[in-house]
């Protein structure tokens, strides 16, 4: 078995890749799209609004015949009819003429402006106009909201109620999205238990399972938490199989050289190893494998360790199938105060920004507070033992 030979985070990261997996592609209803991300270009297939529309209610006009209206000399024009919202209108104004109409309704021909009713007076078949109007008052042209052809979303777009709304507003209903990529989450060992369970001594909570499935799903992927593989053979065996049901199977715990560590040799059994060891802290005992050509993680067992590695390795994979960058960005921060670190091994450690500052959490990789407070993790280079107050660093942000 190919145990702990480490390899460096940058080599790791070609394998994952390297992998056969591409982005599927699928479409969706509207009402189905929220939070999936967009795999075409959308341009909007009409004018918004479509027609030229009142904004008010009150009475379509011709400009021109408003603007000698005073309070001395009032303007008096024949109401010829009335346009409700969601009608074609039947009349066209002359010189002299008005509309009634609805906020909302197609301006007649002939018109080019709507006066609200408040500041008329109606008598009979005829209203009486006290001051000039202008062309396009009370009125929203056909398009000037959106024209149609523009541009309104970008492939790669993660659609939120705003996006939906817009899809909404030029009348598409279905849409290319990346298919979510579909992610079994396995949790390992005897003493890890589900919250609901009698907690007796020597049990904990599961943690990781909830972590990785919720933080998939945030990514835009679809999680499957499989349950907690206990560790013995059959049991891993068992979930690992029912696992590869789905595109991506990540496990945690399990990973390091111990004799109860029986994820290396199960993988390595039923299909092939890539990488056992990653030269990071955390993440050291991390496993990378294929089986059937699916990609399976074996994550460290530690929260702070497994969330970050999922962070640094699988992250960049589900963000890849969703259509989107692999690489992981990084941001500048100075940090808060003197840190050293284990020369020889990159580390990755967690840091509370506040900010421009990057506040270190040194509580270690086995307390899940450490990721629960971090907001992301400085890269320290393998090369450097030492970084000084107010250095610059490079974080990376654990949030998706
Ligand atoms: N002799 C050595 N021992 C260890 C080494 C080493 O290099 N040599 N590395 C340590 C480091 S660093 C890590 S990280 C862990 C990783 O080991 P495993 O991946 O095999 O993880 P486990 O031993 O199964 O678990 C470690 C720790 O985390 C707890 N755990 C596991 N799963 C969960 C879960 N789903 N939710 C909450 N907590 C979980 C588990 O109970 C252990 O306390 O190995 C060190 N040892
Ligand atoms: O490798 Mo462990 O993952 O250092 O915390």
């Amino acid at each position: 078995m190919a145990f702990l030979k480490v390899v460096p985070l940058e080599e790791a990261l070609k394998i994952i890749n390297s992998l056969p997996l591409k982005p599927k592609i699928e479409e969706v209803a509207l009402e189905e799209a929220l939070g999936r991300v967009l795999a075409e270009d959308i341009h909007s297939p009409i004018d918004v609004p479509p027609f030229d529309r009142a904004t008010v209610d009150g009475y379509a006009v011709r400009s021109q015949d408003t603007w000698n209206a005073s309070e001395s000399n009032p303007v008096v024009l024949k109401v010829i009819g009335e346009i409700h919202a969601g009608e074609e209108p039947q009349i066209e104004l002359g010189e002299g003429e008005a509309a009634y109409i609805s906020t909302g309704a197609v301006l007649p021909k002939g018109a080019d402006a709507v006066i609200e009713f408040e500041i008329v007076e109606r008598k009979g078949d005829e209203v009486i106009i006290t001051k000039p109007t202008y062309p396009q008052a009370g009125v929203m042209k056909a398009g000037t909201d959106i024209p149609k052809g523009t541009l309104l979303l970008k492939k790669g777009t993660k659609l939120g109620f705003k996006e939906t709304a817009l899809l909404s507003a030029v009348g598409i209903s279905k849409v290319k999205v990346f298919a979510k990529p579909k992610v079994a989450v396995i949790s390992t060992g005897n003493e890890v238990i589900l919250p609901g369970e009698d907690l007796k001594r020597g049990k904990i909570y599961d943690i990781n399972g909830r972590a990785v499935s919720d933080a998939v799903r945030e990514l835009g992927g679809e999680a499957y938490f499989l349950g907690i593989a206990r560790d013995n053979e059959e049991s891993l065996k068992e979930k690992i199989l029912e696992g590869l049901k789905y595109d991506i199977v990540i496990l945690s715990g399990g990973a390091s050289g111990g004799t109860r560590d029986l994820t290396a040799s199960i993988i390595e059994e039923l299909g092939e190893i890539k990488v056992h060891g990653i030269a990071i802290q955390p993440g050291k005992p991390t496993i990378i494998g294929v089986i059937d050509g699916k990609p399976i993680f074996g994550l460290p067992g530690y929260p702070t360790s497994c969330l970050t590695n999922f962070t640094l390795l699988v992250a960049p994979l589900i963000r890849k199938l969703l259509g989107g960058e692999f690489e992981t960005q990084r941001i500048k921060k100075k940090l808060a105060h003197k840190v050293f670190s284990v020369k020889g091994r990159r580390q990755f450690l967690p840091v509370k920004l506040e900010g421009e500052i990057a506040k270190p959490i040194l509580k270690g990789s086995g307390a899940v507070t450490s990721f629960i407070e971090a907001d992301g993790f400085v890269d320290i280079p393998e090369n450097v033992e030492i970084l000084e107050e107010g250095e610059e660093v490079e974080v990376i942000l654990f949030r998706f």
